[in-house]
């Protein structure tokens, strides 16, 4: 049996899928969705919450801090050590991942009704508005993003992340609405003119103006960047454009796997998955809650690690979840570790929730660390970068981009 019939064949498949996501979902021994409570071991709120506006009582932070050390200790000998021991040694292990640390369905349902009027005015998803409306993408931003109530701040931060799967779903992945893996580099390439403005010589201007109008994809950045900077300072919006360039060198990447058949070994997929992983959104954390993370803390090589280790974990789990409505031939983890490894599905689902539950134990770790020194911005940003993977758990087990089965 090939790989690839073994990860797709009824109805073993069925019936893992269903285990699969039913373990995904079960929030039952979550950690707990305010990262201060696991760094400090003590009560929730003595770091800053994803909740607490910054400047609300900044003296408490510098305590909280000067307080971790005794704590730490604990909190890296536990994170060390490894997976708790499954009775089953076959079972799934629980996802070491928060739920939500918000829901507010009829605001996530505000923000998505407000996209979608927006995506029919620059045309994405053309004749398929009602299936962008139940992926309910304004609800992720709302469940990831509990720092803000404002719908304007969620639905700026919506557009962007609604243009990026429009991006990823036309020019790469759905064959039958028009992706083709030939085109993906040089779409994207020009796409990235406008992701990071472009201003042509004068007699050229008018074309690339045009084609912007005329491609609802290109438009849909346009406007949703415009949107987004009312919220953005320039580094803020200078480091989301650098995120935006290496999501789509590796969504080139991807393409070149598809148009040569080359299967990427797991070690090269996990380095595509750290680039091409939830941080465009993540990285607007503090842009849509009203603060700004400094670029000094920011490209702080050792503050990077932490956060491109929860969003490759946060994109991992999103492999996971989409297994069921892949094609044949795409491209996963679980999918690269059957291949290399050898392993069955089953085991794949089960290494990779393993290597995503390394990356969040290590993000943890680190974000402990980060604490001892940071300013109560980065203390800030990395309790809300792990809320933000909470609020995406959440969406990803409901949403019916992943379960068909929810749909109306
Ligand atoms: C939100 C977004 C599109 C962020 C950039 C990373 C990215 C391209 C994805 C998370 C989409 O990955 P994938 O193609 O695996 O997602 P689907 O499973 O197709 O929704």
């Amino acid at each position: 049996m090939s790989v690839l019939s073994r990860l797709f064949a009824p109805p073993a498949t069925d019936d893992l899928a269903r285990r699969a996501a039913a373990v995904l979902a079960d929030m039952g021994g979550a950690p707990a969705g305010e990262l201060a409570t696991l760094i400090s071991g003590d009560r929730p709120g003595r770091l800053p919450s994803t909740l607490f506006p910054i400047g609300d009582n900044p003296g408490a932070l510098g305590m909280a801090a000067a307080r971790l050390p005794s704590r730490l200790a604990a909190t890296l000998r536990e994170a060390a050590e490894p997976e708790p021991a499954a009775t089953d040694e076959d079972a799934i292990p629980e996802l070491f991942c928060p739920g939500p640390v918000r829901d507010n369905p009829a605001l996530g349902e505000e923000v998505n009704e407000r996209m979608v009027e927006w995506a029919e005015q620059v045309g994405i998803y053309p004749g398929r508005l009602d299936h962008l409306r139940s992926c309910g993408f304004g609800r992720l931003i709302m469940l990831t993003h509990p720092g803000t109530d404002d719908p304007d701040r969620l639905l700026a931060a919506t557009k962007v992340v609604v243009a990026e799967w429009a991006a990823d779903d036309y020019y790469l992945d759905e064959e039958e609405m028009g992706a083709d893996p030939n085109l993906a580099a040089a779409r994207l390439g020009v796409l990235y003119g406008v992701v990071d403005p472009v201003i042509l010589p004068q007699r050229y201007q008018h074309e690339l103006d045009r084609f912007i109008k005329e491609e609802p994809i290109a438009l849909a950045f346009r406007t949703g960047m415009e949107h987004l900077a009312k919220y953005t300072t320039v580094p803020q919006m200078g480091r989301f454009q650098h995120q935006m360039a290496i999501l789509f060198t590796a969504l080139d990447q991807n393409a070149s796997w598809r148009n040569t058949g080359q299967r990427p070994a797991v070690w090269e997929y996990l380095m595509h998955r750290h680039h091409n992983s939830y941080l465009p959104p993540m990285i607007l954390i503090d842009a849509v809650a009203g603060y700004e993370l400094p670029a000094q803390e920011f490209f702080d090589p050792a503050v990077r690690r932490a956060f491109t280790m929860a969003g490759t974990a946060a994109v991992l789990l999103n492999d996971l979840h989409s297994m069921s409505k892949e094609a044949d031939n795409d491209i996963s983890l679980p999918i690269a570790l059957m291949e290399e490894e050898n392993c069955t599905r089953h085991e794949a689902v089960k290494r990779t929730v393993e290597i995503h539950n390394e990356l969040m134990r290590r993000f943890v770790v680190e974000a402990a660390e980060l604490c001892l020194t940071g300013s109560p911005m980065l203390h800030r940003f990395l309790a809300d970068t792990w809320a933000w993977c909470g609020g995406s758990r959440e969406w990803h087990a409901t949403t019916k981009r992943y379960h068909a089965e929810n749909a109306a």
